[in-house]
């Protein structure tokens, strides 16, 4: 069997709650090797950015660059990307690396066939982080204009939260209806697939709590229980990583994103406190200690 492998392109978050540093771990926990590129430095505590350190462009891009055509990864995620700059330079670099992909296969494959199941492509997961959850900016000017035109049209599946949803659509979601109209407006700048997450509603019926899967074909919504007062970051960043491990072990979309939600949830209700600020996502559950 090859071995499932995700590279995470993102920032670095030294107290370990977000950023890479969760990226790397929640891959880990999957049992999903992780390479990682680093976009920028930040300096962030458990209580939020205190400062950002971006890396120049175009050696974010070489280091990307670098570690595809090395590890080959069958699936990527992306985190913090920041500049705008690296959000497009990111868009032409997958574009060549499936290009690459569907030659390599037309040589080594016998021409397709109705039995001939196709090449499956490598995957691209974008989580649009625009912003800290304490609401520091972590995107330059230009930044939403490059997702749209630029990333958008070459990803696989797409992760806003309500915020970064109506950001990048310019519409306002109130309800799950709005939901439906702003999932579907980002289906049109390209992506197949958006999970929607709907954690920043103010309100869903009773206890409940639902994010919104759709693809051109079909609609999904992933229901749980409502945490109340849930006070922890990284959430964005380590659900992310949980959907780009399932998929890197083989699941179907649908069946990926739906075990990464539960997978997240779970650990919602009982963050680890590791500083003096916000809880983070505790790996292990079985193995947390007061
Ligand atoms: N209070 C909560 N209780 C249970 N699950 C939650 C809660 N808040 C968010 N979630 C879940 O956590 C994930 C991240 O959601 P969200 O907070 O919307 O995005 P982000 O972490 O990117 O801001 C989603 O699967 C969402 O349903
Ligand atoms: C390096 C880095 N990447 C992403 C986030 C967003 O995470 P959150 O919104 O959960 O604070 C962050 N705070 N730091």
């Amino acid at each position: 069997m090859k071995l499932p492998k995700v590279v995470t392109i993102a920032g670095s978050d030294p107290s370990g709650g977000a950023g890479i540093q969760a990226d790397l771990k929640v891959l880990a926990q999957f049992g999903v090797y992780g390479g990682a590129a680093v976009t920028a430095l930040t300096r962030q505590t458990s209580a939020g950015v205190l400062g950002l350190f971006p890396l120049p462009a175009a050696w974010v891009l070489e280091q990307i660059s670098d570690v595809l055509w090395d590890l080959r990864p069958p699936v990527v995620k992306t985190g913090m990307l920041q500049q705008p700059a690296v959000i497009s330079g990111l868009g032409r670099l997958w574009g060549a690396y499936l290009q690459e992909y569907r030659d390599t296969a037309a040589q080594v494959l016998p021409p397709a066939s109705s039995t001939t199941p196709a090449p499956t492509l490598p995957i691209l997961v974008v989580d649009p982080v625009l912003s800290s959850g304490a609401g520091v900016s972590l995107v330059d000017g230009g930044g939403l204009a490059a997702f749209r035109e630029d990333l958008l049209p070459v990803t696989t599946v797409l992760t806003p939260n309500v915020p970064e949803a109506e950001a990048l659509t310019g519409m306002a979601i109130r309800d799950s209806g709005d939901m439906i109209g702003a999932a579907e407006r980002l289906l049109q700048f390209g992506p197949q697939w958006v999970l929607l997450k709907g954690g920043h509603l103010p309100e869903w019926e009773g206890d409940r709590i639902a994010d919104l899967l759709i693809s051109r074909e079909e609609r999904r919504w992933l229901w749980g229980q409502r945490v109340p007062r849930a006070d922890l970051h990284g959430t964005g960043c380590s659900l992310a990583s949980a959907l780009a491990a399932c998929l890197a072990l083989g699941l179907p979309v649908p069946v990926a994103a739906a075990r990464a939600v539960e997978w997240l949830r779970q650990r919602i209700g009982s963050p680890l406190f590791v500083g003096q600020g916000r809880g983070v996502v505790c790996q292990k559950l079985e193995e947390k200690r007061e």
